[in-house]
């Protein structure tokens, strides 16, 4: 049995060390939005080109920006938490009409300065959101967006009825602002751009560090798979009121920077359910992941129709055009697509780059076909010094290792699906520090008891422990926090982000503080995210997977997308780690490598792994213990030996009179290839 191999660190405040493989590849994001020679030239443009347009359209960009700020805050919720709102033109205008109250002199008014009205404003959408996230708090998708659409329709009816605080048609003057004694008059449309520009700085600088502190990867995951993000320990009420709440913030942002901007409050009838449609194609054209992209199309929705006015293009046809396209384009939008072409053009083809780039092992899984249709493996793994680095950064990433005799512990456990007894009263016992097996026939439970164990399933009966502790009762997030994660048998990873994006994804639970600490920028939080990023490195090192570092997991072979699910789990620096086929729907050679990577694995880093697996030689031979589970019972369990040479694990589940587990591995990956015998 393997021993615990790794010493205890406390994170933050660590001294970490880079390998010397992962310098260069830290993501710097307070910097990135300039590091990029793209986004200078941007900022030099967005500046200068204001001293040599005309008023009329310095104005209607400047519109365009303040819309701007709102679509990013749907591009949090849309985009990263996949939660439809359909409430975003009434919170824009609730706050909007209520800011100025705050803001605008008597009569109509209360005449404190402009940051109060500011923090007014941004409270009122922060506040309406959460009661948008509290009171849909189990619902999701479809019922998610009619019940903004609900909450949209009672703003009209509530809000816009009070003609005391909109001004009804005429609307309601409102005061320049001032900003360190300075007003910027409205009428001063240069002075009034630079300073919508510079709240714009503010709300990128804001996301791009909530993008990479561990609160925004855990939207962009949960957004993607709640069930996948549980298991890395995310917790999803408060990951979601997070999303709902920055949309409401800026939301209310851009409607306290509107109500500055007009002079005047504009109508209620631009702020209906339908406003709210086309704000949100906005989000959606935009793209999810592009701060750039979704500026760049609500400038777009503001400037077209004002200079194509003579066309008949309008508001309403755009956001049309701009759903449909938005649509076409998929979820990463018009900025994604723009960003594959600028990569594209700046580093070459993707499948040239990934290939250009050397990968860490010393030969890679090296499959030779032969004659017959079988495969043979060559013996991989990484050279010594990358692999002697990457676990040493792993050394200080993961916790101390538990010593308790027993890791993980199912007692008498029973499920029923209906009239289906998935499990009647099954007992396994995972030994600290073992490589243990759970074998089985299709149906057999397995999955089942995957699900009680970490959480997403609750036993009709039975206890489930976690180093002795009772956790029956408790939520899978508490369980990953105790140090069990897990993978699924299908693969569950964010496609249309980056290899490193999904890794990073699972280091929330080793990392510590709030959003406002990564936020302001505090020295040990972003120590933590950059010991995080060695850590993914190492990891993406040990897995084979560093050459696609910077590549979207969508556009990767099948065998790398699971090995980025294991490197997800493998960051949250789990204790105990379960896998649900790992090898599923991998061909046998990819298998073997996959299997023998994660026995290696496990030794080095002193884990323990439960691994529910088809290819019973594969457990047979690599496994320290194996259970084999048929009808929801137990049947047998034991070393390897024991367990194959049990007459009832032969009769039952190998095949009555057919010693299955003595043909060789790859003869029988061969026979069931060609249908003569199955598992
Ligand atoms: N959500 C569910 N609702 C109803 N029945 C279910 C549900 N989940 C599992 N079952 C049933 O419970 C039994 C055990 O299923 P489970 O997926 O745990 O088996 P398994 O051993 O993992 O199978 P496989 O190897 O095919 O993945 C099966 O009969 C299955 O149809």
């Amino acid at each position: 049995m393997a021993q615990p191999v790794l010493a205890p660190q406390r994170l933050d405040g660590a001294d970490v060390t880079a390998p010397g493989a992962t310098a260069g590849r830290r993501a710097r994001p307070l910097l990135s939005l300039l590091r990029q020679p793209l986004n200078l030239v941007g900022a030099a443009v967005a500046i200068g080109w204001i001293f040599f347009a005309p008023d009329y359209r310095v104005f209607t960009v400047t519109t365009g920006l303040v819309i701007g700020v709102l679509a990013l805050g749907l591009m949090v919720m849309v985009g990263w938490g996949r939660e439809i709102n359909l409430a975003a033109a009434g919170v824009y205008a609730t706050s909007l009409y209520l800011g100025s109250w705050v803001y605008r002199p008597g009569p109509n008014g209360w005449g404190h300065p402009l940051v109060i009205a500011i923090v007014v404003s941004v409270a009122i959408g922060i506040v309406m959101m959460l009661a948008v996230a509290l009171f849909s708090v189990r619902l999701s998708g479809v019922y998610v967006m009619v019940f903004t659409l609900g909450v949209q329709i009672l703003v009209e009816r509530i809000v816009f009825t009070q003609y005391r605080l909109t001004g009804g048609d005429q609307g309601l003057t409102t005061p320049s602002p001032h900003i360190f004694g300075y007003e910027v008059s409205s009428h001063d449309d240069r002075a009034f751009y630079l300073f919508i520009l510079s709240v714009v700085a503010l709300v990128l600088a804001f996301l791009q560090r909530l993008r990479h502190s561990p609160h925004g990867r855990a939207i962009l995951l949960m957004g993607a798979d709640q069930q996948a993000a549980v298991a890395v320990g995310v917790r999803p009420l408060r990951t979601r009121a997070l999303a709902f709440a920055v949309c409401g913030a800026l939301g209310g942002l851009a409607g306290i920077l509107a109500a500055t901007l007009y002079g005047s409050t504009p109508g209620t009838v631009n702020y209906t359910a339908t406003t709210s449609l086309l704000w949100l194609s906005i989000a959606i054209l935009g793209g999810f992941d592009s701060m750039v992209g979704v500026l760049a199309v609500a400038v777009a929705f503001q400037y077209i129709p004002f200079q194509l006015e003579k066309l008949h293009v309008n508001y309403q046809l755009l956001a049309g055009i701009s759903l449909l396209a938005g649509v076409l384009c998929g979820s990463r939008g018009l900025g994604g697509r723009m960003q594959d072409a600028y990569r594209r053009l700046r580093f070459g083809p993707a499948a040239q780059r990934r290939a250009e780039r050397p990968s860490s092992f010393t030969a890679a899984a090296e499959v030779l076909a032969r004659a017959d249709g079988l495969t043979e493996l060559r013996e991989i793994g990484p050279s010594d010094e990358v692999r002697r680095q990457s676990l040493e950064t792993l050394e200080r990433w993961f916790p101390r290792r538990r010593t308790e005799p027993i890791a993980l512990a199912a007692e008498d456990v029973s499920v029923a699906f209906g009239g289906v007894r998935a499990l009647r009263g099954a007992s396994i016992e995972v030994p600290t520090g073992s490589f243990t097996g759970l074998i089985g026939p299709n149906g057999a439970g397995k999955t089942t008891l995957f699900d009680v164990v970490s959480g997403l399933t609750r036993p009709d009966a039975g206890v489930v422990r976690i180093f002795g502790d009772d956790v029956t009762h408790r939520q899978p997030w508490e369980r990953a926090g105790l140090g069990m994660t897990r993978t699924f048998q299908t693969t569950r990873i964010v496609k249309e982000l980056s290899v490193a994006d999904n890794l990073l994804a699972g280091a929330g639970l080793r990392i510590s503080g709030s959003l406002p600490q990564f936020v302001v920028g505090m020295p040990a939080q972003w120590r933590q995210i950059r010991a995080a990023e060695e850590a993914a490195w190492a990891i993406a090192c040990l897995l084979d997977i560093d050459r696609y570092w910077d590549e979207r997991v969508g556009e990767l072979e099948f065998s790398a997308r699971r090995r980025t699910e294991l490197g997800r789990a493998l960051l949250s620096g789990p204790q105990i780690l379960l896998l649900d086929e790992p090898t599923s729907g991998l061909d046998p050679a990819s298998s073997g490598a996959l299997i023998g990577l994660v026995r290696r694995l496990q030794a080095d880093l002193g884990l323990t792994v439960l691994l529910v697996e088809h290819y019973v030689k594969a457990v047979l031979e690599s496994c320290d213990l194996v259970y084999v589970l048929t009808e929801g019972q137990i049947l047998a369990h034991g070393d390897p030996d024991h367990v194959a040479a049990d007459p009832d694990v032969q009769e039952r589940y190998l095949g009555a009179g057919h010693d299955a587990a003595a043909i060789p591995w790859r003869e029988r990956v061969a026979a069931e290839r060609t249908g003569v015998t199955g598992d």
